[in-house]
């Protein structure tokens, strides 16, 4: 197994820095920890790394004058920030002097793993979203909308790629300029006022500086706002004004407004009607931005997708773990076709990753895809079942008993249990420790 993507870790803090060192260890990632500034430039520069996660304060200079010594020697790879809430002005001000992103302290390991995959896979081979008839349409409307300076209105079920939609649109108007996504479900409501809008100094105790909000980093990009059924009726005022308007007023701005001259997409996966027609959304907001609009069909909808995708996602898992080279079977390709996809894309991307990393031969077959069928399935007989679920326990009982006679270490634990460090952490991943 050749190793992962090279990822360079910048922080300082001796219980995160190892504890996110193994897990992304875990992850399949290739980790180096740096605990200074000056030790991270001298490893970015000697081993160029695929992404590097930062500390935004180190004991020697600030993450931000690290990301910029390595831009200014082009050695920058896709960075992510990891900060205090505090600190979010900085960080925004990073994100639009090219950083990837930012992730506010404490920081969600699972998205962060996510968002490191992303940014190290590779984008898909032709760069468009699909050859189904129904992505084609979706292709040929986006770069239509990239022509012109009007709000855009993405629908579609969860997971069916409204963010990537987005992406293909940004790409296609303004491809150098930044793309902000904000999840308005994800933030917390009383802070997202100030984190899309910004605020000035003193708005409110601990305003010690005027800090730019989201809408403000996107300016000549596109501001990507998802699930925007999600936002309260104040808000849903402030955004009604800014696209009408193309202007905001920061929170505690009094006088002067600001002016936007990006791009505005919005994603819902809600009936976003219904919630006109109950009074939960705005009726003016929501005939403001449902000029440009358009729906992301269903994963089960778009059959012609669902192998390209699967294939894609199999040479990019392989690709950003270092693992062997897999194929999927036929049976696997029609358990698919069958299949209707609840989550959508995002599904397709899980499944396929999972059975890249756990599959014991080079062929996926159905059973690496949906493992839950055969473990749950009442007609394969109850002695089977059974057989195998003791063979299951007594196997995590094995690998449980030898990390604790090795205190956690794995390629101690492996040695005793005589498989390799792969094999262990395939088995630890299926028996969930
Ligand atoms: N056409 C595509 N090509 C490659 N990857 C895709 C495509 N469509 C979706 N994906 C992948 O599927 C996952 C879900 O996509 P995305 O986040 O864009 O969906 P979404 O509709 O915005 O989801 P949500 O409603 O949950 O916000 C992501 O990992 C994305 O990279």
């Amino acid at each position: 197994m050749t190793p992962g993507p090279r990822i360079l870790l910048i922080e300082d803090d001796p219980v995160l820095g190892p504890a996110l060192m193994q897990r992304l260890r875990l992850e399949g990632f290739a980790p180096e920890l740096a605990t200074t500034g000056a030790a991270a430039l001298a490893a970015a520069t000697a081993r160029p790394p695929a992404a590097i996660v930062s500390d935004m304060r180190l004991p020697d200079m600030s993450g931000e004058a690290v990301h910029r010594r390595l831009a200014e020697a082009a050695a920058a790879a896709p960075t992510f920030f990891m900060t205090a809430f505090g600190d979010v002005a900085q960080a925004v001000r990073l994100v639009k002097a090219g950083a990837r992103d930012y992730l506010t302290k404490p920081v969600d390991v699972d998205r962060l793993v996510a968002a490191l995959r992303a940014a190290t896979a590779e984008a898909p081979a032709d760069g468009g979203l699909g050859r189904s008839a129904a992505m084609q349409a979706v292709e040929v409307f986006l770069r239509k909308a990239a022509r012109l300076d009007l709000p855009v209105l993405l629908l579609g079920e969860t997971g069916v790629g409204k963010e990537v939609a987005a992406r293909y649109l940004h790409d296609a108007a303004a491809p150098a300029q930044p793309f902000v996504a904000v999840n308005c479900a994800a933030i917390p409501r009383e802070l997202l006022e100030s984190t899309l809008f910004g605020h000035e100094k003193g708005a409110f105790t601990g305003a010690a500086q005027r800090q730019a909000g989201l809408v403000e980093a996107a300016e000549g990009g596109t501001l990507f706002l998802d699930e925007v059924a999600e936002l309260a009726p104040e808000l849903q005022a402030k955004l009604l004004r800014l696209v009408q308007e193309r202007a905001y007023r920061p929170v505690g701005g009094s006088g002067r407004e600001r002016a936007f001259s990006g791009r505005l997409v919005f994603a819902t996966h809600a009936d976003l009607a219904a919630r006109v027609a109950d009074g939960r959304f705005r009726a003016d907001l929501y005939y403001r931005i449902n000029v440009l609009e358009t729906t992301i069909a269903p994963l089960r909808r778009r059959a012609q997708d669902v192998e390209d995708l699967a294939r894609h996602f199999l040479v990019a898992v392989e690709r950003r773990l270092g693992l062997e080279a897999h194929c999927l079977s036929p049976a696997a390709v029609l358990a698919m076709a069958d299949h209707t996809w609840p989550g959508n894309v995002r599904e397709l991307r899980n499944r396929i990753e999972r059975a890249a990393a756990m599959a014991d031969q080079a062929e996926i077959g159905p059973a690496d895809l949906f493992p839950e069928r055969r473990l749950g399935d009442p007609a394969d007989g109850a002695p089977a079942a059974s057989l195998r679920d003791a063979v299951g326990q007594a196997t995590k009982a094995q690998i449980q008993a030898a990390l604790g006679e090795s205190n956690g270490n794995r390629a101690e634990a492996a040695r005793r249990l005589g498989i390799s460090r792969t094999t262990l952490w395939k088995r630890m991943q299926e028996h969930g420790l």
